[in-house]
């Protein structure tokens, strides 16, 4: 079946990065963040005295020491990913259907912005949005805001654009085979560890008992790979990682488990992150630096990271898959 291109974009959404891997970059980041009540849901009169008193003043020297240490000449590694995907989804999409279909990136927090997104694709004429937030499991403090802020971004326009948003994506054949065949590789050049590890971004426990389904999309995407790979349920883990705050996240926490490993007889890893479209903080000094060194320290003889499918052919195709179905739909 041949479709009517001509006023269709894509607008590819990540969680956005700071500018500037510095104190003031990482702190106006965090400052817009934070102050989101998807993100962190307490009461404004408790959280902001915290927020602006303590962890705005704390937080960013840590942090953008953090950040230094994984920034490339081409920037934050999230944002040059971020970018290499919209290019490549875009030859992606002109190839699949012969007509040139504008993508452009829209972080929720920080540049470009949602509402600069979706400026760009207007400019360029694009009447009917795919929002497509590369987020694999849905979670209220991740997909929700993105709907939140393209919402307010249309506030102010006086003709709004028709607009589809990709909610998730945890159990598509083509984004299991993807991670599958990045595991695979992964295999193939270095050996096989006693386990493999799936980290997972936490969130607050409270947040699925009150219905966020993230958890469950989790372990549905855990238990999906694990069968494309052939793991019993004795060769793999699900567990969630960079906890922030004092109530439960969810479990079991990914630095505690890699922590008690060594122990059990477990004395070499493999870890993949598969709720991350693109290699960044949580990644790069977390999983691949700090939760290695743990394991090191704790008895563990090898621990080796599988990069996120950032810019992979079958990443880019998969998000070619998405948009191009969600063009049907107008
Ligand atoms: C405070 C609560 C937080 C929730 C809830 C949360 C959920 C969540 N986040 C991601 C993906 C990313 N998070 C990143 C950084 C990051 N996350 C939090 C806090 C929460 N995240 C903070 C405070 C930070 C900033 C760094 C820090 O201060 O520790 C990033 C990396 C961005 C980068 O620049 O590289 C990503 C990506 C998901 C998927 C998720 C829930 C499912
Ligand atoms: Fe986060
Ligand atoms: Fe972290």
């Amino acid at each position: 079946m041949t479709q009517d291109h001509s006023r269709h974009g894509v607008l590819l959404v990540a969680l956005g990065t700071p500018d500037s891997p510095t104190p003031a970059g990482v702190r106006a980041f965090l400052k817009e963040f934070l102050s989101d009540p998807r993100v962190v849901d307490l009461n404004p009169l408790i959280w902001k005295p915290v927020l602006y008193g303590i962890i705005l003043n704390v937080r960013p020297r840590k942090v953008a020491k953090a950040y230094q240490s994984i920034w490339t000449e081409n920037g934050s590694p999230l944002m040059h990913i971020s970018k290499l995907q919209q290019q490549k989804l875009t030859e992606k999409l002109e190839a699949m259907t012969d007509w040139p279909i504008p993508v452009e990136l829209g972080m929720t927090y920080g540049n470009p912005s949602l509402s600069t997104g979706l400026k760009r694709l207007q400019e360029q004429n694009v009447d009917k949005v795919v929002v497509l937030p590369v987020f694999p499991q849905y979670s209220c403090s991740t997909v929700a805001p993105v709907s939140d802020g393209l919402a307010k971004a249309m506030l102010t326009r006086r003709n709004v654009p028709e607009v589809r948003m990709q909610k998730e994506y945890h159990l598509d054949p083509d984004y299991i085979s993807a991670l599958a065949d990045s595991v695979r590789r992964h295999w193939d050049a270095n050996g096989r560890a006693d386990k493999l590890l799936m980290s997972f971004h936490g969130v607050p426990q409270r947040y699925v008992d009150e219905g966020d389904p993230y958890e469950m999309q989790c372990h549905a995407t855990g238990d999906a790979l694990a069968e494309a790979l052939g793991l019993s349920s004795d060769e793999y883990l699900v567990t969630f990682q960079s906890r922030f705050g004092k109530e439960p996240w969810l479990q079991p926490y990914t630095d505690e488990t890699v922590n008690s490993l060594p122990k059990q007889g477990v004395k070499s890893l493999d870890v993949i992150c598969p709720a991350f479209s693109a290699d960044c903080l949580e990644t790069l000094e977390e999983i691949a630096e700090e939760v290695r060194d743990e394991f090191l320290e704790a008895g563990g003889e090898r621990y080796q990271y599988i990069p996120c499918l950032n810019d992979d052919d079958a990443h880019i195709e998969l998000m070619a898959k998405l948009a191009l179905a969600q063009m049907q739909g107008f």
